[in-house]
């Protein structure tokens, strides 16, 4: 009996959240961190599915570094990164393209569609969602978006798919790019403008001693975020995953949420629950 209660109460906790959140559009950034694990895989394609079906507009963008990283292994091809990003030469980009809009994408197209989703798989490429230059010369084909065209997109969206978007774009002569997952969700979640941008990372948020899961910030103001720049609090990979939501705000995205990928979950008990997780950027 008390069983039920409890199944009860949870849901009738739900109740002002799935009202507030319904109609919403959300942007996910999907990290290849969080995809290692099945189960976990599984969990984050469920609350996709649950979000979709309570309303929400849903967007994902996903990466799939350590994925490029086995198969560039299997083929031999050395790989390294320059301030986060992967040099990118010709032969590495044929390998990007087919791990990331090829298997990873089909991957989790699959997986929300096996599940009673509605998904379906594009890369930048796709209704010249993302356009790009190079970065910058010694990275090979690394791209940077200098035109985004959210059009496909809302198309899926009024159809009611859920967009599973692999960054890879290209440029106006018909050269393919690698784009850094984090640059693209958010400039992606920038051009819809997007109600929050949502990313699942392997850390439990930001945190304020980077070894220390206990130095959780659950909430901090964007204003705020150089101060933790300059006092050294924000490193490595964290560096280009903050100015992505800075970037996002600016370009008119309310809240950003960095969940830990690693829990399962994550994703609507932050937004369906009393209990937040996570680092909220507003
Ligand atoms: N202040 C911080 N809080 C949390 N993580 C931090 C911080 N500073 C640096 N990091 C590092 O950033 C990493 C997350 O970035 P990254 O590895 O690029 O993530 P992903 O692969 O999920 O995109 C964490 O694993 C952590 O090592
Ligand atoms: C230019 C660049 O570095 N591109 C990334 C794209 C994939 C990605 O970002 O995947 P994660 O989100 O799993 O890290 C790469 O080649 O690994």
């Amino acid at each position: 009996m008390r069983f039920n209660d409890d199944k009860a109460k949870m849901l009738i906790e739900m109740l002002p959240y799935i009202e507030k959140h319904s109609g919403k559009t959300m942007v996910i950034k999907y990290g290849g961190n969080a995809m290692k694990n099945e189960r976990l895989k599984e969990s984050v394609m469920e609350d996709i599915i649950l979000m979709s079906y309570v309303g929400i507009n849903i967007v994902v963008v996903h990466g799939g570094g350590p994925e490029i990283n086995k198969m560039l292994d299997r083929l031999k091809i050395q790989s390294e990164f320059i301030n986060g990003l992967r040099y990118t030469d010709e032969d590495t980009m044929e390998v990007v393209e087919m791990v990331l809009a090829g298997k990873v994408n089909k991957e989790l197209v699959l997986k929300i569609n096996e599940r009673g989703g509605k998904a379906v798989g594009l890369c930048g490429i796709d209704g010249n969602m993302l356009i790009c230059e190079p970065t910058q010369e010694d990275l090979g084909y690394v791209g940077k978006i200098v035109e985004i065209n959210p059009q496909i997109i809302k198309d899926n969206l009024d159809a009611g798919y859920i967009s599973m978007i692999a960054t890879v774009g290209a440029d106006r002569e018909g050269n393919i790019y690698n784009i850094n997952g984090d640059i693209a969700a958010s400039a992606i979640a920038g051009a819809l403008k997007a109600e929050k941008y949502i990313l699942l990372t392997d850390v439990p948020g930001l945190l304020e001693e980077p070894s220390m899961d206990e130095s959780l910030i659950s909430h901090v103001y964007k204003e705020d975020l150089p101060i933790l720049f300059e006092n050294g609090v924000i490193t490595g990979g964290m560096i280009p995953k903050i100015n992505s939501c800075i970037e996002a705000l600016n370009q008119g995205v309310k809240k950003v949420h960095i969940l830990d990928g690693r829990v399962r979950h994550s994703i609507i008990t932050e937004l369906f629950t009393d209990a937040g997780v996570g680092t909220l950027i507003d």
